[in-house]
């Protein structure tokens, strides 16, 4: 028995700013981004939206779409490293709101949680997912990826920035990939990109060093949360190859083979921060296991890099990346860094670039490289099913994002620093945030949610 995606779903931010603006602005070259590192917009949340939103919207729109009967499904999974809540999982939001929509009790028996690593926690959510279903054939299951990917203003992340949601239906015998039982993992305990908990001394904010209560905290340390995260770009890069690598070589271990394992994958699909990410990358692995020598490992470490720079430019690397990588690259370049949604994106994009040029992939494999900073990787592989048309064929991909409104870049800024009071475009037949309670006591900080027509 064969299990893996059965339906997929999206929705990303609805506005965005075009890259060429944000270099001018910040005074990089814009060829820089657009051709060093493959970005053309960054999309944005709205005042209304965030990450509860996008992962409602994306699995509104599997649940409508697909017909699906709610009873049958056994399993919500979220992976997400923008959670809302230090206790209450984006899932218990996300089956109230269901529920709401499609009635009381629907997923009353449904198990929920959430994921979180860094980018790879809805591979995570979906291995444990596809376990479950191999060993429960007649069960559904659910994966919901959902993050905000925001940087700091004038940081190297800046230009990476993205936001949205993706929901997979995992199923026995699905109609878009099958996953082999094969998955292979490295993992490292770094610190390259993380959100860690900061704090601010209360005498540094109130200039005395009383302790008094300030706005009803006690405790002499002010705790802060940000979205943004603390990390160094080069050295997350480092830990990225690192962890793929050997991640890659431990499913060659697994899969019991001499022969250049890429050569068997039609399209490789890896998690984007940014489009080119994974081209910039990958060259190691492309040296190491490539048929004929090209790299023996033994170099020193400067000859090493030079020799990888030297292939990553060569014109057979630049056939191989556009053959194997670039269908994943182009939702990336529309809309930024997903997070953990950021891999599944790049299966969706390469399903679309092959159903909008009618080719027929049908029985080929697709290997996947996932990254999670701090640190892991897994790679696994699957097989492309019979059906796979007929699934991807209302998602409308590209027509739906090619529709985003352009901001300038002082809505930009006042986004960013929540300034923006109102929201940019007028929501319609989708999630709203509604109210944050402030006021009765026990429910501070809940989140209440409204569906617009
Ligand atoms: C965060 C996650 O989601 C998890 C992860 O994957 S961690 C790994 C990725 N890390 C991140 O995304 C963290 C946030 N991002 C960053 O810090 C940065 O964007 C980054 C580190 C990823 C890139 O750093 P950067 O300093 O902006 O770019 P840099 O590494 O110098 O590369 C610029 C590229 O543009 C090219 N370039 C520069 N000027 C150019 C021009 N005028 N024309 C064409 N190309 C140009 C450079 O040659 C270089 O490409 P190659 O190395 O492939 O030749």
């Amino acid at each position: 028995m064969k299990t893996g995606i059965d339906a997929i779903s999206f929705d990303v931010a609805k506005i965005h700013l075009p890259i060429n603006t944000l270099a001018k602005a910040r005074n990089i070259e814009p060829e820089k981004l657009e051709k060093g590192l493959g970005l053309i917009k960054m999309t944005l949340p709205d005042t209304h939206q965030d990450t509860v939103v996008f992962g409602a919207n994306a699995l509104t729109k599997l649940i409508s779409d697909n017909n699906i009967n709610l009873n049958e499904i056994a399993r919500i999974y979220v992976g997400t490293e923008s959670t809302i809540d230090s206790s209450k999982p984006i899932s218990s939001f996300l089956i109230a709101l269901m529920e709401q929509k499609f009635g009381e009790n629907t997923l009353s028996e449904c198990d929920v949680v959430d994921f979180t690593f860094a980018c790879i926690g809805g591979i995570d959510a979906m291995q444990n997912c596809i376990d479950f279903v191999t060993l429960n054939p007649t069960k559904k299951a659910i994966v919901v990826t959902t993050d905000f990917a925001k940087y700091d203003l004038n940081s190297t992340g800046e230009y990476t920035q993205g936001a949205g949601a993706l929901a997979m239906l995992i199923t026995a015998n699905p109609r878009i990939i099958a996953f082999e039982n094969i998955w292979a993992t490295s993992t490292k305990g770094v610190f390259d990109f993380f959100k860690p908990y900061r704090t601010i001394s209360k005498t540094a904010i109130t200039g005395n060093s009383n302790n008094e209560p300030w706005f009803e905290n006690l405790e002499s340390k002010i705790e802060i949360h940000k979205d943004q995260p603390v990390f160094d770009g080069q050295y997350s890069n480092q830990c990225y190859m690192d962890r793929t690598r050997d991640a890659y070589f431990s499913f060659k271990k697994l899969k019991n083979t001499t022969e250049t394992v890429y050569d068997s994958w039609k399209s490789i699909v890896m998690h984007l921060p940014y489009a080119f990410q994974g081209r910039r990358m990958l060259s190691e692995i492309y040296a190491l296991d490539a048929s004929k020598t090209i790299i023996s490992g033994n170099e020193d470490a400067s000859e090493y890099q030079n020799k990888l720079k030297e292939i990553s430019k060569s014109e057979a690397y630049k056939e191989f990346v556009n053959e194997k990588l670039m269908p994943a690259e182009i939702a990336s370049s529309l809309i930024g860094n997903l997070y953990t949604g950021s891999i599944f994106m790049g299966l969706l994009s390469t399903l679309a670039h092959f159903y909008d040029t009618e080719k027929e992939i049908s029985g080929s494999t697709f290997g996947f490289l996932a990254y999670g900073s701090g640190s892991k990787s897994k790679v696994f592989e699957g097989t492309i099913q019979p059906d796979w048309k007929l699934a991807i064929a209302g998602v409308n991909l590209f027509e739906t994002i090619e529709k985003s409104f352009e901001i300038d870049f002082d809505t930009y800024n006042k986004l960013h620093k929540k300034e923006q009071k109102t929201s940019i475009q007028t929501p319609k037949n989708e999630w709203t945030l509604d109210r944050i309670e402030n006021e009765i006591p026990n429910l501070i900080g809940a989140r209440y949610y409204k569906w617009v027509d």
